[in-house]
């Protein structure tokens, strides 16, 4: 851990919003070329301290200490001068504007004489050495539309070092990537700390937090709840820290074999892979994870399956019998649920409150002589609140004040507590802490033991193998392998995906579930 003196200080910092105080005493510093983890439950106030050091939201209380000097105001501007920048997870990028465009947009070189205009031959030879001090596989003239998220991160990083960044705040940076697009990040972090570059890293995904961070800073309800440095950094002292207590295996076995043909995809075409056909089948009873490239397919696939888009070829069944699928409402009536991955798009109304975005797909359950009845929505809603420690004033707040994983929660809550036959969950635990990942886990396992077919869709290794019986490998609109528990492994899902053969019979890695 590095021992320089710190150049910012935040003390003694307290934030009120109405209703809720987020933040209550906090104190932190951040010291050249340390990468300190950020870990909190959901609502604990990470993001609030953060919009805090990065000039967004100014404190209630407490002072900001920037290279000695104590800051009475703290603006966008301020904290960008300082050398704070930010990697957001909606990121802050020009469509129509090329890699070099994005990095200099606002500072762009001119040329010389008298009509200012850009010097494009000199923002991409001053964007160069930057993308290559990343190791980017892009160039400076790549266009941002063509790129991926982890490429467009990247980017975002290299635009930040380019105005002197001193410290690079990434919220949830991995939750979007591949598990290969998610390494090369940590490899990129620990090459900006050899160049005495801070980062602060904020996950709920502890075992990435072990392997980059330095130092850990662990919020509850709002207060520091401890630190840990060096070898201290494990992931059962990172849930003590967080939520005061151990958790042991988060992991639940079935209780019983799967029956019952469930759901079955058969030659499924999508519009964006219409050459690849896609065959899966997920048995009344069990868990099946989708695993994959980002980009793969797996969210098209579940649209279409929902009905949300036309398949271009190809049918659903359930239970044997082939059903017609034209919208979602078709779907929903055949007991097929989708918890979409983008819940701020389609699956959450933000002005809308917790209660009415639960009771939504199924008013009909809360209808008395034709009108919803708000009791037993809130009875409802408040159940699924107190089961999955949604953290809101009350299930009346409007959804869209919620901290990131709360509102995934409640997208969670509102489908869970109806009943399917079938059940498609796309990213279900993204942005999620470790307490409520728990409870989606055994709330998808009583799915199961109900006979549902449940089917997951997951970016997060460590879940894919922890929660599912089965894993199918998806690749370019088809599926590249299935694995059986005892092939389970990283190597092994990362070789599908890529279109290897996996590494069968080698031993079981069930490294996950029963750690
Ligand atoms: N603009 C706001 N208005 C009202 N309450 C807010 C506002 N922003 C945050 N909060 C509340 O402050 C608390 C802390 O939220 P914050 O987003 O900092 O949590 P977080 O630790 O980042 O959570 P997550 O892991 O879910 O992203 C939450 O209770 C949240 O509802």
């Amino acid at each position: 851990m590095s021992v320089a003196a710190p150049f910012l200080e935040l003390k003694g910092i307290g934030k009120l919003f109405p209703g809720v105080a987020a933040l209550k005493d906090v104190s932190f510093a951040v010291r050249p070329g340390e990468v300190i983890g950020l870990i909190g439950e959901n609502g604990a106030g990470k993001s609030t301290l953060m919009k805090i050091l990065g000039g967004v939201e100014a404190p209630s209380e407490g002072v900001l200490v920037v290279d000695g000097a104590e800051r009475s105001s703290f603006g966008v501007s301020d904290a960008i001068r300082a050398g704070i920048a930010f990697v957001h997870q909606e990121l802050n990028l020009f469509e129509n504007l090329d890699a070099a465009a994005n990095i200099f947009v606002g500072r762009e070189p001119l040329r010389a004489g008298p009509l200012r205009l850009v010097d494009e031959k000199r923002m991409r030879a001053d964007a160069a050495p930057l993308l290559k001090r990343l190791k980017v596989d892009f160039g400076p003239e790549t266009s941002v539309a063509a790129m991926s998220i982890a490429q467009r991160q990247l980017l975002e990083i290299a635009k930040a070092l380019s105005q002197g960044a001193r410290v690079v705040i990434m919220d949830e940076p991995t939750s979007s990537l591949s598990i290969r697009e998610a390494n090369n990040l940590l490899g990129v972090i620990a090459d900006l700390r050899s160049e005495g570059v801070s980062v602060v890293f904020i996950s709920h995904r502890l075992h990435e937090v072990v392997a980059c961070a330095d130092r850990v800073l662990g919020l509850r309800d709002g207060r520091v709840a401890g630190e840990l440095a060096g070898s201290e950094i494990t992931y059962d002292r990172m849930i003590r820290l967080m939520i005061g207590r151990d958790l042991k295996s988060i992991y639940v076995p079935p209780s019983r074999p799967p029956e019952g043909r469930g759901l079955e995809i058969r030659g499924a075409r999508t519009t964006t892979f219409p050459d690849s056909a896609v065959d899966l089948n997920v048995r009344g009873g069990e868990i099946l994870g989708l695993a994959g490239l980002v980009g793969a397919g797996r969210t098209e696939l579940a649209r279409a399956v929902f009905g949300i888009d036309a398949l271009v070829g190809g049918e659903v069944a359930l239970d044997g019998a082939p059903l017609r699928i034209a919208s979602p409402q078709d779907a929903i009536r055949h007991g097929i649920y989708l918890v979409p991955e983008d819940r701020k798009r389609t699956g959450l109304l933000l002005q809308t409150s917790i209660q009415e975005n639960i009771s939504l797909p199924d008013l009909a359950a809360y209808a008395r002589g034709g009108l919803v009845s708000r009791r037993r929505e809130a009875a409802v809603a408040e159940a699924q609140r107190s089961r999955l420690a949604i953290r809101a004033g009350n299930v009346r707040v409007r959804s869209g004040t919620l901290s990131g994983g709360n509102q995934q929660k409640v997208v969670l809550a509102k489908w869970l507590s109806m009943r399917p036959r079938a059940i498609i969950l796309d990213e279900p635990t993204r942005g999620v802490d470790i307490g409520a990942k728990k409870e989606i886990y055994e709330l998808m396992r009583g799915l199961c033991d109900a006979g549902v077919a449940v089917l997951m869709i997951s970016s997060d290794m460590e879940e894919v193998i922890g929660v599912s019986d089965r894993i199918a490998v998806m690749r370019e609109g088809t599926i590249g392998g299935e694995l059986e528990r005892a092939d389970f492994s990283e190597a092994n899902v990362l070789a599908l995906a890529v279109g290897q053969s996996a590494d069968r019979g080698s031993g079981p890695e069930e490294r996950a579930r029963h750690a």
